[in-house]
């Protein structure tokens, strides 16, 4: 099937429209120019606003695609409200109302937590949690009512979590780990409850991605299948969102250590855990 149909970026002419957070690099990037050649109009969020204005021109001279970008700093309430402002359009003016919700934006701040700056951990959990939950919550009530009208666009949220949610231990990675296993029971907790109304809301757990949150450990010289390419990331959530299903784990090195973490015996994970601190 080809990606066009998997994921369509218009309805009857309509073109369809995502807001992507964190689109100014990495995996951001990446959903903006997937979702902008599919056809969809754009909106990118970061706080970076030059290179969300150049991936704008670029992106609408390429595929033909609207692109509105909002230069804000999702760790702080006022750029949270901005955004928030922008997902709760319902098409009665002439704003597109927002048909995919991409909450991508995050950081992994790691280290022993007893040397983690308390400002730090809060900054952190304001972008990686609260802003995911209140741009969530705003879009949400929003295409649930488009559906209950007898829209038929597909409409939800995708939500990049990660694998680091999901051992039983994360030593070096505790409160980002927790951010993203948090991330993760949300997402498929809030998929079920609105499922039944036409909307789908997908978690994606990435394992490692050659990103510039992981320049630390490409410079380790972890090895390369560990690393799963950004595209995959994209195309297979899109692909799981498209489907309606609630969790995809991109990569088959990952599905697999998946499933090893999820029948292992939680003090094995422990034991091999502290000997990789
Ligand atoms: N790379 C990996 O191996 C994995 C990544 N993930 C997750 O994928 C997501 C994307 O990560 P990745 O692409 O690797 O990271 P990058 O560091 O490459 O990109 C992060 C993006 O988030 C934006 N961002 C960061 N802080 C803020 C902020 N306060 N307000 C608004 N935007 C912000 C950045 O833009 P700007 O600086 O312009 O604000 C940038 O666009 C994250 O949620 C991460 O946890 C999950 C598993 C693995
Ligand atoms: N950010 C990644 C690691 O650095 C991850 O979530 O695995």
């Amino acid at each position: 099937m080809s990606e066009a149909v998997d994921t369509p970026g218009t309805d009857r002419g309509r073109p369809r429209t995502a807001l992507v957070t964190g689109a100014s690099a990495g995996i951001g990037e990446e959903y903006a120019r997937r979702l902008a050649q599919r056809g969809y109009g754009l909106v990118l969020v970061a706080r970076r606003g030059e290179l969300l204005t150049a991936l704008a021109e670029e992106l609408g001279e390429l595929y033909g695609v609207p692109v509105e970008t909002i230069a804000v700093d999702l760790g702080t309430r006022e750029g949270v409200d901005r955004v928030v402002r922008r997902l709760t359009a319902d098409g009665t003016d002439d704003r597109a109302p927002i048909d995919l919700l991409v909450n991508n934006a995050g950081r992994g701040d790691g280290g022993p937590f007893v040397d983690q700056d308390p400002d730090e951990i809060d900054a952190m959990l304001d972008l990686n949690v609260r802003a995911v939950l209140h741009l969530t919550r705003a879009v949400l009530p929003v295409q649930i009512a488009r559906r209950a009208a007898d829209d038929k666009a597909k409409v939800g949220v995708i939500t990049v979590s990660s694998l680091a949610g999901e051992p039983v231990v994360n030593p070096g990675g505790s409160v980002y780990g927790a951010s993203k296993k948090f991330l993760t029971l949300w997402s498929e907790s809030v998929s079920a409850e609105v499922r039944s109304s036409g909307v789908t809301v997908t978690v994606v757990l990435p394992g490692f991605v050659r990103t510039d949150m992981t320049l630390g450990v490409q410079e380790r010289g972890l090895p390369e299948f560990a690393f799963v390419p950004k595209d995959h990331i994209v195309r297979d959530s899109l692909r799981a969102w498209a489907a309606g299903r609630p969790h995809v784990i991109p990569g088959p090195q990952y599905k697999t250590a998946d499933g090893l973490l999820k029948v292992l015996p939680r003090t094995l994970v422990r034991v091999l855990a502290r000997r990789m601190v």
